[in-house]
């Protein structure tokens, strides 16, 4: 497998020694930029892209330009695996009242705790699975067991699993005792048939030969045990007579509270849940001893046990839910985009891969006033105006005509993510690979950030695309094939229930009704190639970047105008009016027109 970095001292030394690298990235970085300008050709943004490209060495330190070693760190996962192991019942009690002059007092034995339940709750505040991916088993409490005195024992404490908002779970295997416990009894029956079927022909036997039947008789093997014995306590000082000629009862039916919800568990929690859901239902509390006590059997020498739980292995998986996603390559800009559009305290560097996990960032548009600010989709500005002053992004937002905005809730806000660069190839795991696109997968707008001096644009938006695209293809292979799996059923192992329409055959594969796949029109990666999206043109602060945007602007039009097939590929995708914003990010020039052409395509 090749590295997963590349090995350059150029890419690692930052991370270790920022203050150390930045005096000889300065020096690295004049002398790269030189060569761009005077010697080579345009070079390819593969070729460029990693290396430290931009003059923001030669600024003075400020919010948009920021030492690299003044961020924020946050903690933070994506995915966690978890176990699940719901709270199980307490055991029943056998006991007697004993008083003064009361010798065989009545049964009195309490009845066992419910064990508690596992839920899952989605809710605002929560970033990141970190905390659970550490954790890795959860369990609930188990119910405490019935004491004298007809105590009852107390119930299990529940645990409720808080996730962010836009995590989706999936049950991978589950371990349920009342599938085990059917089948042992299936198999308890089933022995005692064959004893009754034995002691019947030894009967015979024993019958035809006379006084030799006694023989017989003895030779018969020990009974099978009660199929339920198992599940009763019996009482310490029972004997082993006592014990063989103990009548159990047939177990009463058991109301339950909770139902434990079938298998396959599947969700996806894109909103936050007011009530948890129940995830593993707790195991119910064993009945005490005066449950079974009968005109034959005044004093019952046994009660039953609690209940085992049921125990669930889930996989996590963190999709970020912002409203805008930032896709570039290493080094494009996008963390300094996101500084200047949020108070996002994102790292930044003059080197690939300085974010390495996803930054979430909030744009107010309200000023925090509480009243909306929405302003009519602006144009794109004209080709020649590439930004070298201080034309764009010179307005306050708050300052901007408050009209009523589009809906009955008007837009206060909207989220924007910052995820790590990608680079060509990442599909084959190269640069970070592009486990992060599932951060952008959900945004209702991508934003893909251009840095206008790394090479041609054009060709790094086909290049994003591209990746894009296989990443979107990806996802859908990955989908279709959770369908089928969900379709197919191993029989006879017992691990779930025959469902309808499904016949048995001892651990066979039973592949359910495969004839209406998943809806087709998601196939090819549409889902992601049908969002709006427009082009951030970044660094058009540098010098001689005004071309690259011109040809980035007549291509975009191209596109627009159908005479250019979408960046990805994709048939149908959203082409409607594929814009680019020039800006300059690290001085805070054109992001007022990146908020409202973003408002304006969230509110379409
Ligand atoms: N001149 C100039 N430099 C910029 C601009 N935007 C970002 N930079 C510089 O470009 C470099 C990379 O910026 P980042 O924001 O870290 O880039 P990124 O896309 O987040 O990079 P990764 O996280 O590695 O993918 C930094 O040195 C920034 O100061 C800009 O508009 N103009
Ligand atoms: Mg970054």
């Amino acid at each position: 497998m090749p590295p997963r970095y590349p090995s350059s001292s150029s890419i690692f030394l930052p991370f270790l020694y920022p203050s150390l690298f930045r005096s000889a990235s300065r020096i690295k970085c004049r002398s790269t930029i030189t060569t761009l300008h005077s010697s080579s050709p345009v070079p390819t943004p593969s070729e460029t892209s990693t290396e430290p490209s931009s003059s923001s060495d030669a600024l003075p330190y400020s919010r948009l330009n920021p030492p690299p070693d003044e961020y924020a760190i946050t903690t933070f996962a994506d995915k966690a695996r978890i176990t699940a192991h719901a709270g199980g019942g307490g055991h029943g009690c056998i006991s007697f009242l004993r008083e003064a002059f009361m010798a065989d007092g009545p049964a009195n034995g309490g009845d066992g705790g419910h064990g508690g339940n596992i839920y899952i709750q989605a809710v605002h505040g929560e970033a990141s699975l970190h905390k659970l991916a550490r954790r890795r088993i959860l369990r609930a409490g188990r119910g405490k067991t019935g004491q004298g005195s007809s105590r009852g024992g107390a119930r299990g404490d529940d645990v409720v699993i808080q996730v962010p908002v836009g995590t989706v779970v999936r049950e991978i295997s589950r371990i349920d005792p009342m599938v085990e416990e059917n089948l042992r009894f299936r198999e308890a029956r089933e022995k005692e048939r064959e004893y009754a079927k034995l002691v019947r022909e030894s009967e015979a036997q024993a019958s035809d030969a006379g006084d030799a039947g006694d023989a017989i008789r003895a030779e018969l093997p020990e009974p099978p045990e009660h199929p339920n014995l198992h599940k009763f306590i019996l009482y310490p000082g029972i004997s082993h007579t006592e014990r063989r000629n103990l009548t159990l009862p047939r177990l009463p039916r058991r109301e339950r509270l909770y139902v434990q919800p079938e298998g396959p568990i599947h969700l996806d929690l894109s909103q936050p849940t007011v009530r948890p859901i129940l995830l593993a239902a707790g195991g119910i509390g064993g009945l005490g001893n005066p449950h079974f006590v009968s005109k034959e059997r005044p004093r019952p020498l046994f009660a039953t046990k609690g209940e085992r739980a049921v125990s669930m292995q889930l996989e996590l998986e963190l999709k970020l839910l912002a409203d805008v996603g930032l896709v570039g390559l290493p080094n494009a800009g996008k963390s300094t985009l996101l500084r200047a559009l949020t108070n996002s305290r994102a790292r930044v560097g003059n080197w690939a891969f300085t974010t390495l996990q996803p930054n979430i960032g909030t744009v107010v548009l309200d000023n925090h006033k509480g009243r909306p600010v929405a302003t009519p989709k602006p144009q794109p500005p004209a080709p020649h105006a590439v930004i070298n002053d201080a034309t764009y992004g010179s307005v306050v937002i708050a300052q901007h005509e408050q009209i009523a905005g589009p809906g009955p809730e008007p837009r206060t806000r909207f989220t924007v993510a910052d995820i790590p660069g990608l680079i060509e190839g990442a599909h084959l795991d190269r640069g970070l690979g592009i486990e992060f696109l599932r951060h952008v997968e959900r945004a209702g707008v991508l934003a893909f950030v251009i840095d206008l001096s790394a090479g041609d644009a054009v060709d790094a938006l086909k290049a994003l695309w591209t990746e894009v695209g296989l990443y979107a293809r990806l996802r859908d292979d990955e989908e279709t094939e959770r369908e089928i799996g969900g379709r197919i059923d191993w029989e006879g192992d017992g691990s779930r229930s025959p469902g309808p329409g499904r016949t048995g055959y001892g651990g066979q594969m039973i592949v359910a009704d495969l004839s209406g796949p998943a809806d087709n029109s998601e196939m090819g990666g549409l889902h992601i190639a049908a969002k709006p999206w427009f082009v951030v043109a970044t660094k058009g602060d540098l010098p001689s970047t005004e071309e690259n945007y011109a040809r980035l602007k007549e291509y975009l039009a191209a596109v627009t105008d159908g005479q250019e097939p979408h960046p990805s590929g994709v048939e149908g995708a959203w082409t409607e009016d594929c814009a680019a914003i020039p800006v300059s990010a690290i001085h805070g020039h054109g992001v007022d027109r990146i908020i409202h052409w973003t408002v304006g395509l969230l509110d379409e």
